[in-house]
């Protein structure tokens, strides 16, 4: 890659543009192989190679249905029980989509954090210390220790920490979602996956997850659905445009949102949807 790119005149412009990320010089945390998945006999997402920069945000845009949860959702296989995914998802040299893996061990390192906040019934602490306890971890001092950690890296902290005692559900939807990426994060994930984690919230929660995931990513590698173009522009270092099902362009975001190569990327970025 080089920063200053020739002018592409409209004629020679590519219909896919997808950077392979060069795995000498950037860490790659997880990368997709030929990912494709089919719903019965549709095909939601074609033959799809992604790589993923460890320690960066990466935006999956793109219109509604063109995919992109679909490949998100497949990456740590939540789609196993409603699709096929054929393909490979590589992660510390394991195939996350083999028949072999532990899924539910797999999850540990690579979470999902879903559109709509689903903490349990339980109080704030039981949220974060249920799945520990699920994985082994019995201890209190460490319980309590992770407890107020992942609270305090989700920007949550402050607003709880004298009533951790009380229900979750008592919060509000923006403090709820804060909630379910400290329960995530609670578990010392590798890579956290979020779908659409802002859309349901009011802007001012929504700047509070934007600037949470900004702090996350010295820690771990996020991937996020985002129909909010300012939101993929702000926070994340790459993106990717998915279209009818594939993916159109990636590359690193401020090139998705100054200068796109393909036709389609320029017309979405720019809202022309037509
Ligand atoms: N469980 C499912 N069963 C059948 N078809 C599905 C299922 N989930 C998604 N699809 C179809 O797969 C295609 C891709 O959907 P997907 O949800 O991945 O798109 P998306 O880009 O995430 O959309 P949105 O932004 O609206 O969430 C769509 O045509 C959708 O109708």
């Amino acid at each position: 890659m080089t920063d200053v790119d020739k002018f592409v005149f409209p004629d020679e412009m590519p219909e896919h543009y997808v950077i392979d990320i060069n795995d000498a010089k950037h860490e790659i945390a997880l990368s997709a192989h030929d990912l494709e998945v089919f719903y019965g006999e549709k095909q939601a997402l074609q033959k799809t190679n992604l790589k993923f920069e460890r320690y960066k945000i990466t935006s999956l845009i793109g219109a509604s249905g063109s995919g992109k949860s679909t490949f998100l959702r497949s990456l740590n296989r939540m789609n196993d029980t409603v699709g096929t995914v054929n393909g490979q998802i590589m992660y510390r040299g394991l195939d996350v989509n083999s028949s072999e893996i532990d899924v539910y061990e797999m999850r540990k390192h690579i979470g999902m954090v879903f559109q709509r906040p689903n903490p349990f019934a339980k109080s704030i602490q039981e949220n974060i210390t249920f799945a520990l306890k699920q994985h082994g971890i019995k201890d209190q001092a460490v319980l309590k220790e992770r407890v107020e950690t992942s609270l305090k890296q989700a920007a949550l902290w402050d607003e709880v920490k004298d009533n951790l005692d009380k229900s979750a559900l008592s919060l509000s939807g923006g403090q709820q979602q804060r909630l379910v990426i400290a329960r995530a994060i609670a578990l010392h994930p590798d890579i956290l996956l979020l779908d659409e984690p802002a859309s349901a919230l009011d802007p001012i929660s929504s700047a509070k997850i934007e600037n949470t995931l900004l702090e996350l990513k010295e820690k771990y590698t996020i991937i996020i659905v985002t129909h909010n173009m300012q939101q993929a522009a702000r926070v994340s270092d790459y993106t990717a445009f998915f279209h009818m099902g594939e993916v159109l362009e990636y590359d690193l975001t401020r090139k998705i949102f100054t200068r796109p190569k393909v036709q389609r990327t320029i017309d979405y970025v720019n809202g022309n949807f037509g």
